[in-house]
């Protein structure tokens, strides 16, 4: 959950956080101590509003630190404003503890809990359906993982989706004028650079059938997936929040629509409207036989990877947004990492429009140490991951300071990695953007190289992002192309980063950020 200069420092925040406690307050009064031992565990209402009371307090220090300390247990990492959860702070070995106590510690109840309360699983579903998908769905959940592991986390099926995706290619296509509206977390980026989903070649064939999808996308990220998460009810009368769960259903029905016609396919029989399934990724296609062999209801395969969907694009796509916008704001950053980039994005500067001849993907992430720092800068700056965990069984953790602390079954425990990004303590002038911050000499090579030392974009264990490489490689990708063979000026004359506020994982600009995009002139 974020914590941002702005939280701590603007009356709204305060109001905001104001608003947190009290419906902290009386969703524990209401919903704390129901949860019993069953085999999915809900996340609490209650857990992300104390993530994120814990965070401000952390990040704000001062009399709101004091507070917090009231809340500190034994070992000084460790934080709770009861036992039912515990948040892990700058707790040293966390990702130890978490890998190695992957099977007490589980990921799938907060998954699920998305699932049915964000993502809309149960919406118009009765009991019985419900039980039934959970039923197929632990059988499916493990198997599931593993194409999605083998082609975003493995190097080269990420290499290989990034250069399926011909970033150079859509590049060039960029329009010459264009606006980053507020709150659409990127959306021009979704509908000119990225392509919606790397790999997922059928993510075209659901784009042409529902030329909606991006907005409803983003439309449900922004209006509803935030008041979801903290367990506000589907039935509250706001215009924003209802358009935002219609355009959720909107999403599901294509989503379900579209493992319907993969089905078909997989199975010989006759697909609806005649769509033509040749191009259907690996990833789909898979998935699709593992919810087959355990007989998960079609709907339900749709409706579960919606939640794919939305993982693959909501923060990249954001991230991305925020990268490109440093490179070129940044004094004499451009320059430099255009240097960098050179011998492995080879620009024909005579063709006209300039194009790109040939692009190292893997190079970007090997080769490019300034632009990959740069990179990490931008996650410290604008991405606030967080681990949540069941805890299963009573688990007793050492925080890597031979401090020992019992978690008790049937609790929480979490971890808020973007709470230490802003602590002057580890980044001098955390505010500031400091592109090579996460640059290092190699003891052995003597070759400079980015290091995320104690940054943790991408969570913690287990659990951790199963997209993460892919991610990593498509920003890296979207970024050397765009400064390639584009130059980009601040439309109202000087450069002004937007503010932040609070976003479902990457923070959203505050407010628009206007440039004027020419064609690159090369000396
Ligand atoms: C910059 C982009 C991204 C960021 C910052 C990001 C961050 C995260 C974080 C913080 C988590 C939670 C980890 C934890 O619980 O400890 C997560 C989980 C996940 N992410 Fe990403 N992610 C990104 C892109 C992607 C992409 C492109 C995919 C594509 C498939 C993806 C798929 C997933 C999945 C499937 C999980 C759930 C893992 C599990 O439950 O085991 N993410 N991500």
């Amino acid at each position: 959950m974020a914590v941002t200069d702005a939280i701590s420092s603007a009356p709204t925040s305060t109001k905001t956080l104001a608003a947190s406690m009290l419906l902290l307050l009386l969703t524990r009064i209401f919903y704390g101590g129901s949860s019993r031992k069953k085999r999915v565990t809900e996340l609490p209402f209650w857990v992300p509003l104390e993530i994120a009371a814990t965070a401000y307090f952390i990040t704000a220090g001062g009399i709101m630190g004091r507070i917090l300390s009231l809340f500190r247990r034994n070992s000084g990492s460790v934080f709770g404003f009861t036992s039912a959860h515990q948040v892990l702070y700058d707790f040293k070995d966390v990702d130890r503890v978490m890998t190695k106590q992957y099977k007490n510690l589980e990921v799938f109840g907060a998954g699920w809990t998305l699932l049915v309360r964000v993502f809309g699983m149960s919406a118009n579903k009765t009991k019985a359906e419900m039980d039934e998908a959970l039923d197929k769905m632990l059988l499916c959940v493990k198997p599931l993982y593993r194409p999605v592991e083998q082609i975003f986390v493995g190097e080269q099926g990420a290499n290989a989706s990034v250069e399926r995706a011909d970033v150079p290619g859509v590049t060039i296509e960029l329009v010459t004028f264009w606006t980053l509206k507020k709150d659409s977390k990127g959306r021009e980026w979704s509908a000119d650079v990225c392509v919606v989903a790397p790999d997922t070649a059928e993510a075209n064939d659901l784009l042409d059938r529902n030329p909606r999808l991006l907005d409803d996308f983003w439309k449900f990220d922004n209006e509803v997936f935030p008041l979801l998460v903290i367990g506000v009810p589907t039935w509250l009368p706001v215009r924003a929040f209802q358009e935002g769960l219609a355009a959720r259903a909107r999403c599901n029905r294509a989503m379900e629509d579209c493992y319907r016609r993969i089905d078909q396919w997989q199975n010989g029989l006759p697909v609806d409207d005649g769509a033509d399934m040749s191009d259907v990724s690996y990833i789909a296609q898979e998935r699709n036989k593992i919810y087959s062999t355990h007989g998960m209801p079609v709907w339900a395969r749709g409706r579960v990877d919606f939640s794919l969907l939305w993982g693959q694009n909501a923060n990249s796509q954001a991230l991305a947004f925020w990268f490109v916008a440093y490179i070129y704001s940044t004094p004499d950053l451009l320059p430099e990492l255009r240097r960098e980039v050179a011998d492995f994005v080879k620009v024909d500067a005579n063709s006209s429009p300039p194009r790109i001849t040939s692009f190292d993907i893997p190079a970007l992430s090997h080769s490019c140490p300034l632009l990959k720092s740069s990179l990490f800068e931008t996650y410290r700056m604008a991405n606030e991951a967080t681990t949540i965990r069941y805890v299963r069984d009573a688990v007793t953790v050492e925080d890597g300071t031979g401090k020992q602390v019992r978690l008790r079954p049937d609790s929480w425990v979490s971890a808020p990695h973007g709470a230490r990004q802003h602590d002057p303590a580890v980044y001098p002038e955390p505010h500031r953007f400091v592109p090579d911050r996460f640059l290092e000499t190699d003891g052995e090579t003597g070759r400079r190289v980015a290091r995320y030392g104690r940054l943790k974009p991408w969570g913690s264990g287990h659990g951790m992002c199963k997209g993460r490489t892919l991610a990593e490689k498509e920003i890296l990708a979207i970024a050397a192309s765009v400064m390639s063979l584009w130059d980009m000026e601040p439309a109202g004359g000087e450069w002004k980063m937007p503010g932040m506020r609070m976003g479902t994982g990457v923070m959203c600009p505050t407010e628009d950020m206007r440039v004027v995009l020419r064609r690159r002139v090369f000396a």
